[in-house]
């Protein structure tokens, strides 16, 4: 379980509360207007930002003051985070080891994954070589080789074309079912959240709501939502 405890932050003249649990295993679609705090709330979980008052819990432990690379957390966000000078399967090996000295078993499990997203012999190409949606499988690898608990995803796909952003969910889902990963989704596609994301955190006016069921709020949105909506 996964339990943010009368989270407080503040931003500027922005703040935001949450005051909300997911189980282990569940998927969650963040859904707000611009500015309402979808990637504030992921920062904290992430633990890029500190939160004024409250506790995160994984599992009932404390990890308020955990650093970002201690957490049972891995985001994915939309401008990829792939290093220029790094070729594909040194930018997915950084998921295991930042230092990049993976031993053969290691190197091994790079390859696989890369296969696993149709990157079969693109393992040598830097970013510049790849095409954006290739790029995408790269950084999407690299999340699914940390194969951390709970997975974030700040709209990772926005940039991508239908096709490949229906591609591209359908492994994450495969994935994320085998391994039983919590999933939180930022979007701005009420169709992602209907098709990937069973429950869905409605963020508006300063709080994040706890999760409701996805498909009967789309239905039927309350009326910031339906704005926002359009
Ligand atoms: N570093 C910062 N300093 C001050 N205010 C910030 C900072 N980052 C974000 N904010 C403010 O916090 C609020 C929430 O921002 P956040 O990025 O979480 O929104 P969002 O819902 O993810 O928006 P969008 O959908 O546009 O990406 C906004 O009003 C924003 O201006």
């Amino acid at each position: 379980m996964l339990d943010l405890e009368n989270l407080h932050v503040t931003r500027g003249n922005f703040t935001l509360q949450a005051n909300l649990s997911l189980p282990a295993g569940s998927r969650a679609a963040v859904i707000g207007p611009s500015g309402s705090g979808k990637s504030t709330l992921l920062a904290m979980i992430a633990g890029f930002l500190h939160p004024d008052q409250g506790r995160v819990r994984w599992n009932g432990e404390d990890i308020t003051n955990t650093a970002p690379g201690k957490r049972p957390v891995s985001v994915l966000f939309q401008d990829q985070n792939l290093f220029p000078h790094l070729s594909a399967a040194q930018n997915v090996g950084l998921g295991l080891r930042p230092d990049l000295r993976l031993n053969h078993a290691q190197k091994a499990r790079v390859g696989q994954v890369l296969a696993h997203v149709g990157l079969e012999g693109m393992e040598n190409r830097k970013p510049a070589n790849l095409s954006g949606g290739q790029q995408s499988r790269v950084a999407l690898a690299r999340v699914l080789l940390r194969a951390r608990p709970i997975l974030l995803l700040d709209e990772p796909f926005a940039a991508l074309g239908p096709a490949l952003k229906v591609e591209m969910l359908r492994l994450l889902d495969q994935f994320t079912t085998e391994n039983n990963t919590t999933v939180l989704m930022v979007t701005h596609d009420p169709d992602d959240a209907r098709a990937f994301t069973p429950s869905t955190i409605l963020i508006e006016h300063g709080a994040a709501h706890p999760p409701v069921p996805t498909e009967p709020l789309l239905d039927n949105p309350p009326p910031g939502l339906r704005a926002y909506l359009g």
